[in-house]
């Protein structure tokens, strides 16, 4: 457990490994959760990797939430906390928002980038009418009211039935988030479009999406591959949003044979 203040707020994040390790992987989140989502699949990743894992503005346990902020901030919090921890090139791997992140900080700091590792994310993420739909019902409701739907996109029908326990572990993660910070990354989701980037990326690219994904289903994780040249695409199966927590392991094994595939 580890703090340091970047662009004015604390970031909290664990580096395991090393900064400088040709096999360092940088995590970042998705909405309504902190970097814990990556845990289950830390554990089969195990020695095999270096892993940065932080939690984004607003989110978990790093500050920014009481000041709104959009895309630019979350991706210059990415940069700047790379930089004070002298990364000076990664794979980059992110979850949804944290997919839009990554492509966002790939326009603004392709140095960086060893290889990218898009998990259930696109180039766009919903419409503006979602996002303001969500944005109302949130600041109407707070974030207990969103919590039921948000687990029916981001877990199995399998899931909810056959791991209780954890299905109420991550619905207290997304309950427990501040409100101001899950909506002002909802309003970064909300004027976030990377069509004109994923274009430009250059580094070896894989994109990851759950077969029954609520969120950002395959077609639209496909849509998004299909822009980036030579990009991988892989379904993960019996999965939903987040395949760190509901298939770590397939997960694992995409992500170890992509690290060993093209070293670069
Ligand atoms: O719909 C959800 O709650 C899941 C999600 C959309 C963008 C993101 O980061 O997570």
């Amino acid at each position: 457990m580890a703090f340091k203040t970047i662009n004015g707020n604390v970031v909290h994040y664990e580096l395991i490994g090393e900064a400088k390790a040709k096999n360092l992987i940088v995590f970042s989140n998705g909405l309504g959760t902190d970097f814990r989502i990556w845990l289950p699949l830390f554990d089969e990743l195990g020695d095999d990797v270096s892993v940065l894992l932080y939690d984004s503005r607003g989110h978990g346990l790093s500050g920014g939430a009481d000041k709104p902020f959009g895309m630019a901030d979350l991706v210059s919090d990415l940069a700047s906390l790379c930089d004070e921890l002298g990364i000076r090139k990664a794979t980059f791997c992110g979850l949804s928002v944290g997919g839009l992140v990554c492509q966002g900080l790939w326009k603004e700091r392709p140095d960086l980038f060893r290889k990218l590792i898009l998990c259930d994310t696109a180039p766009r993420i919903g419409s503006a009418e979602i996002w303001a739909e969500r944005i109302a019902g949130i600041e109407k409701g707070g974030l207990e009211s969103a919590a039921d739907s948000a687990m029916a996109r981001w877990f199995t029908p399998a899931f909810h039935e056959d791991r209780p326990d954890e299905l109420a572990g991550y619905r207290l993660m997304m309950t427990r988030q501040s409100i101001a910070g899950y909506l002002s990354t909802c309003a970064a989701l909300r004027d976030t479009d990377f069509s004109d980037v994923l274009p430009t990326i250059t580094v070896p690219t894989l994109f990851v999406v759950g077969d029954q994904d609520g969120s950002t289903p395959p077609a639209t994780v496909q849509a998004g591959a299909d822009l980036v040249p030579g990009a991988r695409f892989e379904e993960i199966a019996d999965c939903a949003h987040i395949p760190s927590v509901e298939q770590p392991e397939a997960l694992a094994e995409l992500i170890q044979g992509f690290m060993r595939k093209q070293a670069n």
